[in-house]
């Protein structure tokens, strides 16, 4: 039944891929003439074919020469390569921003040429449409602002929000990423200019999991900002006033979810870089009642768990010895404690237990040190972490990193602090010290600068023999006599649109934990123990589609073993139910978009 439905006609300008051939559906347009071509999505520039050209009255408004889909991709990548070669020597923050500037212009243009070059060139641009160029262009957005994209929400719009949402043009939304833009990766409040996270992260969607741009929505909630640079700065485009609070704020969030979900009962919204309170405070409030989740607080902790898993695998020993592994996490935020929430369950899991014994080899670390029981002010959600002091024999509450590293010589060093170069080099060296064959250091925190440590330091004073990852992308490190120090990149990018995807297919009302549990135990499985000895935990970026493809498999398998699948589309759950792991998963890859040219159809 489920086959009928995936090669059946559609009017969405659905292409399937049948074998290694992509059949573009028709596509229906309401629009005639420059219209067209100013519309990105249906926009092919130079390539509408002069039947179309005619049918659409577009002859005239083009050069005479039709250009293939293939010559316009040749063609854009020829000048981003001169791109690079003309900006060769110039300060990296110039090259990056140039490269943006150049992706976001054809973006704007033509989403069908954009998504193909991403897809195709997803190592180059990730870093370009991610981190850690997205971190600089949420710094300098007011300045680079040029056209709107996605649907800004402020506080001004109270009461308006229900009414609002149906300003935006496409019928369907499947996939929204929300922020109100108060931890933007490691920098801080950017108020209204961290709307280039959503747009970034859903670019990731599209790119990953296949989710038609069309029915995307990146959103920025802009509650005020407490930047006081921004509020000075003339150029900002925000709200100038203070971050609202308590329940004013959370009145704005309310709002919001409660009018998308009338418009879009089926959408998925994921809250992205919140300021820990209200990351916790949202999931809470809205995880039994919408189909959300928090990606910073649930994707990060799935890609850290299956790479402490990998790590496990490198120091060849059998998986239940995740419980064995001394982890000291830097960072007790919406991402640190996440990661160690998950671990916990995995490890209570394997152990058989509650959790309480796997825990006693966890440390977490924030600004003020070492978390214990006498932590004054102890944060409830850090509370199930706090160290018991009889239980640490030379430790103290408030103890520094230095001295938590030298003491337990822990296993893997893993940093969501957001803070740059704090894995110094008296750190790392003290790495060396680790009661582990081979020591995992894991520099989480984005974008580039603000990780705890490079690639290079971390091998040069830890050991060439740790196993390392970062969250933002660093080249691989030459150890000499031909050996390479392997950079992983530990980014919730992984999981995200799998978690995103799945869920959707599914038609799940709520992402439960074992739905994420599924997600993160499908992504530790992906690689191979020859990878895995050479210090390779996560699979090339290269394979994202296809991974994406394996974890929403994984996502949507959990949720029917849940009896939480209500189906999507034309495939009901019993469909659902019936089909093998490999049938889902071809089933989730025949619902990913691809990005060719469909024959337009003018209706009026
Ligand atoms: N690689 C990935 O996939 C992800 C990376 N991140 C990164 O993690 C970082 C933190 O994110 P959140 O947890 O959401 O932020 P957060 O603001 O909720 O937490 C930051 C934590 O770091 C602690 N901290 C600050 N200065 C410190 C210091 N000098 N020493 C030790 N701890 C210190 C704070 O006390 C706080 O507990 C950001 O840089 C973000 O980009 C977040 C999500 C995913
Ligand atoms: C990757 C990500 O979500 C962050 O740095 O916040
Ligand atoms: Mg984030």
């Amino acid at each position: 039944m489920w086959r009928v439905a995936r090669f059946g006609g559609s009017k969405l300008c659905r292409s399937r891929r049948l074998l290694s051939t992509v059949i573009p559906g028709p596509c229906i347009v309401h629009k005639r003439g420059a219209d067209i071509l100013h519309d990105p999505w249906f926009n092919k520039d130079t390539g509408f074919p002069l039947t179309e050209r005619d049918r659409l009255g577009l002859r005239g408004l083009l050069p005479p020469r039709v250009i293939s889909f293939e010559h316009q991709y040749a063609r854009f990548m020829e000048s981003y390569r001169s791109l690079e070669k003309n900006t060769q020597g110039q300060p990296d923050g110039v090259v990056s921003l140039a490269k943006w500037r150049i992706l976001n212009r054809l973006h704007d243009r033509n989403e069908t040429l954009y998504y193909r070059v991403l897809i195709d060139n997803i190592k180059d641009f990730a870093p370009i449409i991610y981190t850690p160029t997205v971190g600089l262009v949420c710094q300098n957005y007011s300045g680079l602002f040029r056209r709107p994209r996605g649907m800004y929400f402020s506080a001004k719009d109270k009461g308006e929000m229900m009414s609002m949402i149906y300003n935006w043009p496409a019928q369907q939304v499947d996939m929204i990423v929300l922020t109100d833009g108060s931890r933007i990766l490691g920098l801080g409040d950017l108020g209204v200019q961290g709307i280039g996270i959503p747009i970034g992260k859903l670019d990731m969607y599209v790119s990953a999991a296949g989710i038609n741009p069309q029915r995307i929505l990146p959103v920025m909630l802009d509650v005020g900002t407490n930047n006081q640079r921004l509020l000075e700065d003339r150029l900002y485009l925000g709200l100038r006033q203070p971050r609202l609070e308590g329940e004013e704020y959370l009145s704005i969030v309310d709002e919001f979810m409660e009018a998308v979900f009338t418009r879009w009962p089926k959408a998925i919204v994921q809250f992205e870089d919140f300021q820990m309170k209200w990351a916790f405070e949202t999931l809470q409030r809205y995880r039994k009642r919408f189909c959300m989740f928090n990606d910073d607080i649930q994707g990060t902790a799935g890609v850290a768990l299956a790479g402490l898993l990998g790590t496990v695998r490198a120091q060849g020993r059998p998986l239940a010895d995740l419980i064995k592994q001394k982890i000291v996490v830097v960072g007790a935020g919406s991402a640190g404690l996440g990661v160690l929430t998950m671990a916990a369950q995995a490890a209570s899991r394997m152990a058989g237990s509650n959790g309480v014994v796997e825990k006693n080899q966890f440390f977490l670390i924030d600004k003020d040190g070492l978390i214990t029981k006498e932590r004054k002010n102890l944060d409830p959600a850090a509370a199930p972490f706090a160290k018991d002091p009889s239980e640490i024999d030379g430790l103290r509450e408030g103890a520094s990193l230095i001295e938590v590293v030298k003491r337990v010589k822990p296993d893997v060093l893993l940093g969501l602090s957001g803070v740059g170069g704090i894995f110094n080099e008296e750190v790392l060296k003290l790495m060396r010290e680790s009661d582990s064959k081979k020591p995992a250091i894991f520099a989480m925190s984005n974008p580039t600068m603000n990780a705890e440590c490079t690639a290079a330091d971390a091998f040069k004073y830890a050991g060439d023999n740790i196993v390392f990852a970062s969250g933002s992308p660093f080249k691989n490190v030459h150890l000499g006599d031909g050996k390479i120090g392997y950079v992983n990149q530990a980014n919730n990018m992984y999981l995200f649109p799998g978690i995103g995807l799945g869920a959707l297919l599914s038609g799940a009302r709520f992402i439960t934990d074992g739905m994420l549990q599924a997600a993160a135990e499908c992504l530790a499985s992906y690689i191979t123990d020859e990878d895995i000895q050479k210090g390779i935990l996560y699979p090339s970026i290269r394979s994202i589609r296809h991974i994406t493809a394996e974890v929403g498999a994984a996502v949507l398998r959990a949720a029917v073993a849940e009896e939480l699948a209500e189906g999507h589309g034309d495939v009901g759950p019993r469909e659902l139910l019936h089909m093998s792991k490999e049938e889902t998963v071809e089933y989730v890859t025949s619902n990913m978009w691809f990005p060719v040219y469909s024959p337009l159809v003018h209706e009026k």
